[in-house]
């Protein structure tokens, strides 16, 4: 394994792309890899299962100057928890190929917490070969708009009548606001669900939670152009103190707030049926994220689904290869205490119905 310190080479920029679950963090990254614009990238990708969804949407751009090999992905779930034992050799790993990327690109889960990574990057080894060129935080403005990271007055004032002892932290909230305070460059995503008043003032509200003067760019399905997010030049490994954290007393953090597990499905006879029934569940459990891949019944491209609260897409993504398993098997992720027996009964009654 190569060492960091070996070569004194001019240090490469990573880029570290954040933002809540469903935020936009991979579309964004595949229209940075479909207007790369020859620059040879790399791309470290954190999320949750073994279902792996952001790194297929990415490998399948298949654009020159991002091959397969430089695409890493790390299913545990949280990188901000495994820099030593995951991130780190993953670096390694591409820095020792004989054509270095010139540009990293790392997509964290999103409920990975931002700080803990670009503190790895002030470790000296790792300092003297790479340097954060900037940390961007994606947000879900329709999200954002309808309150979802805002603690609901009304059901605090419950919670508090019922039960002094309760802990009013909103984890969702503290995700979300870990990720702007770390941030040196905000887009502003989903513009195309939010009204203009609804933009001007989830813009406003954004720059009002960051100390620093954070520059916020609204985008419709990730649609910026790279020169604007590459090449930042922030350093933010010398800018540690200027990031606050909802975390910084504590060693890592744990995911007690959370819950993930994947399910597999049937095969379907009727995409739009199942998606339908998907976003009731998700709705009626209040499902943060369900995504995966999914066989629907002589077709012989794979179902794509993805689903951010209630709202759901679904497309045929590529045809199954030769000898790949059919698997249909998604993602569910939610707040700790989502009821995962009667989501996994429901998600077996679909199956029954679409027998
Ligand atoms: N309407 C709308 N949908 C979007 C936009 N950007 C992304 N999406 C959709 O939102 C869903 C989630 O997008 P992703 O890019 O996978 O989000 P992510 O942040 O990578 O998700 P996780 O990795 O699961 O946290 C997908 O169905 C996208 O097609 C947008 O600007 N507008």
């Amino acid at each position: 394994m190569t060492s960091f310190a070996s070569t004194p080479l001019s240090r490469i920029p990573v880029t570290i792309v954040t933002g809540f679950l469903g935020a936009g963090k991979t579309t964004l990254i595949r229209n940075i890899l479909e207007n790369a614009g020859g620059r040879r990238l790399a791309l470290i990708v954190n999320e949750f299962g073994d279902v792996g969804v952001d790194g297929e949407i990415l490998r399948s751009c298949g654009i020159e100057s991002c091959p397969e090999e430089n695409i890493v992905e790390l299913a545990n779930g949280c990188l901000c928890c495994t820099v030593a034992d995951d991130f780190i050799p993953a670096i390694e790993a591409l820095l020792a190929n004989p054509r270095p990327p010139e540009h990293i690109i790392v997509e964290t889960s999103g409920l990975a917490l931002p700080k803990p990574l670009v503190k790895a990057f002030d470790w000296p080894p790792v300092r003297a070969r790479l340097t954060v060129d900037g940390v961007i935080a994606v947000v879900d403005g329709a999200a954002v708009a309808a309150g979802r990271f805002a603690d609901d007055p009304e059901a605090v004032a419950a919670q508090r009548a019922a039960d002094d002892s309760v802990d009013h932290d909103n984890p969702l909230e503290e995700v979300y606001e870990d990720q702007l305070l770390c941030a040196d460059l905000v887009i502003l995503n989903k513009a195309d669900l939010m009204s203009t008043n609804e933009l001007i003032r989830v813009g406003e509200e954004i720059a009002a939670a960051i100390p620093r003067a954070v520059k916020v760019v609204e985008a419709s399905e990730g649609r910026i152009a790279p020169e604007i997010l590459l090449g930042l030049s922030a350093a933010a490994e010398d800018d540690l103190a200027n990031r606050p954290s909802h975390h910084d007393a504590e060693e890592g953090h744990d995911h007690d707030d959370f819950d993930s597990f994947a399910v597999t499905i049937p095969a379907t006879d009727d995409p739009q049926a199942l998606v339908d029934a998907l976003a009731n569940l998700a709705e009626a459990h209040d499902i943060l994220r369900i995504k995966g891949f999914v066989e629907v019944r002589g077709k012989p491209m794979r179902l794509l689904v993805q689903g951010v609260g209630a709202r759901f897409r679904h497309q045929f993504d590529r045809p199954w290869r030769a000898g790949e398993s059919r698997t249909s098997r998604v993602v569910v992720i939610g707040e700790k205490g989502i009821d995962r027996a009667a989501i996994e009964a429901s998600l077996a009654g679909l199956a029954a119905r679409a027998a």
